[in-house]
């Protein structure tokens, strides 16, 4: 068995690829006749899936840019790479933290505005260079807004190097919970973030929750000379809000990682172009776990790092595997437990799990004969609940 993988845009890691190993083939159909798409941040909302796409790797975290429910609903399970570039956002946050407390953006447009010979420009930089003294980071408070991959690793980063943390994340996994060090401090009120804190940074997903969430309410709250980071999404922060009070001086710095045009050409603005998360070993990272998923779930229809599918793992030792995807409703497992009985199978091993209003079911069969499996492939097919339906064979391995 041989399954085609399109990858979608040019910065898809051509060294990740490789994780995909035999029996995958890279880029050799259109996309419409993919069993599975390799992609970054590409808009997805509005896009015709191929009937026969099984799946998406997005080689990245967020996957705000996919239609996950859409995709569930088609029988398309998404993956995404959770921590994969969290290290390179990370190190960026802490850069710019550092860049925008130095006040390196206008000494550095100061400096390159002087003429003369390099003695005459050294005798000015050393009398006008106390208008750029800066401040440290060190002993200042630090507020995080989402303590998942990347909020916790800058939180513990940050108290390494002496700041004051406060992290505010109402969802927080047990697992990142575990990961934090004992220095952050837990808040559970926004506004002590907004109250306390010197520097802010954004880490959370868009979702409608997030979106446009940080403006006018909360920036009241702020100290003056905050230094506001989003390396987040750019709809998460109120653009109007984010330049009234840098207009207000409340912020002093804001650093962005999302381009628009209203941010352009301002002092106290700095806008990169989406690099947060494009470092090289980020961008293998992300597409060798992306491939990794992929290829689980095509080759033994294992889901790891899914977003629209809860994972299910369960090795493959029977001949035949079914894999259906199907509508969360009551009573399905019985029918499936019948439909099977029916055509004298035995179930060896199932998987029921839910997200939303689809379910995975992975069922392992005691069953060797193959037109008793293709009649039970039928009947699935014909089901009015079930909208995919798999058949992995062991030995097509
Ligand atoms: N600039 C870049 O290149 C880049 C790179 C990676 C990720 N990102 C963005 O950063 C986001 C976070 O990435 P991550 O890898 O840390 O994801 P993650 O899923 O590991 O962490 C997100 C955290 O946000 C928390 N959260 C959700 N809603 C919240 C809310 N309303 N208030 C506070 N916390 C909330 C969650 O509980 C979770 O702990 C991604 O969704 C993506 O949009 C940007
Ligand atoms: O969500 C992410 O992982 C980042 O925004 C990176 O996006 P990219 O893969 O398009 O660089």
């Amino acid at each position: 068995m041989v399954y085609n993988i399109k990858t979608i845009g040019n910065n898809i890691d051509p060294l990740g690829l490789q994780a995909f190993g035999e029996g995958f083939v890279i880029d050799a159909v259109k996309e419409d006749e993919a069993d599975a798409f390799v992609c970054r941040a590409q808009n997805f909302h509005d896009y015709q899936f191929g009937k026969n796409l099984l799946a998406i790797g997005r080689a990245g975290a967020g996957f705000n840019n996919i239609p996950v429910e859409q995709c569930a609903s088609e029988g398309i399970v998404v993956f995404n790479a959770p921590g994969g570039n969290a290290n390179a956002v990370k190190e960026q946050v802490l850069c710019m933290m550092i860049f925008g407390s130095r006040n390196l953006k206008p000494a550095n447009k100061w400096l390159t505005s002087q003429k003369g010979t390099d003695r005459e420009i050294d005798l000015a930089v050393e009398k006008g260079k106390k208008a750029f003294a800066g401040s440290e980071i060190r002993g200042k408070t630090l507020g995080i807004i989402g303590l998942g991959n990347i909020g916790s690793r800058v939180a513990n980063d940050a108290a390494n190097l002496g700041m004051k943390v406060l992290g505010y994340d109402p969802y927080i996994s047990v697992e990142r919970a575990w990961d934090i060090s004992h220095d952050v401090k837990r808040v559970t009120n926004l506004d002590d973030i907004f109250e306390e804190a010197d520097y802010i940074t954004i880490h959370t997903p868009l979702t409608e929750e997030t979106k446009e969430m940080y403006g006018y309410d909360n920036f009241s709250k702020m100290k003056k000379g905050v230094i506001l980071m989003n390396f987040a999404r750019d709809e998460i922060t109120d653009k109007s809000a984010v330049l009234d009070y840098i207009a207000n001086g409340t912020i002093q710095f804001f650093a962005t990682d999302f381009g628009s045009e209203q941010f352009y050409h301002q002092e106290h603005i700095f806008v990169s172009p989406h690099l947060g998360g494009s470092t090289q070993e980020a961008s293998l990272n992300c597409t060798r776990m992306a491939a990794r998923s992929i290829q689980a779930y095509l080759q033994t229809g294992e889901i790891i790092n899914s977003v629209n599918f809860p994972n299910v793992r369960q090795e493959l030792k029977v001949p035949y595997r079914i894999t259906l995807i199907n509508k969360n409703v009551p009573n399905v497992v019985a029918q499936i437990s019948v439909a099977v009985s029916d055509k004298n199978i035995n179930i060896s091993n199932i998987i029921n799990r839910s997200k939303g209003d689809f379910a995975y079911t992975l069922i392992d069969l005691d069953e060797q004969n193959e037109s008793k499996i293709q009649a039970l492939v039928e009947h699935f097919e014909n089901s009015e609940n079930i909208v995919r339906v798999r058949v992995i064979k062991k030995w097509s391995l």
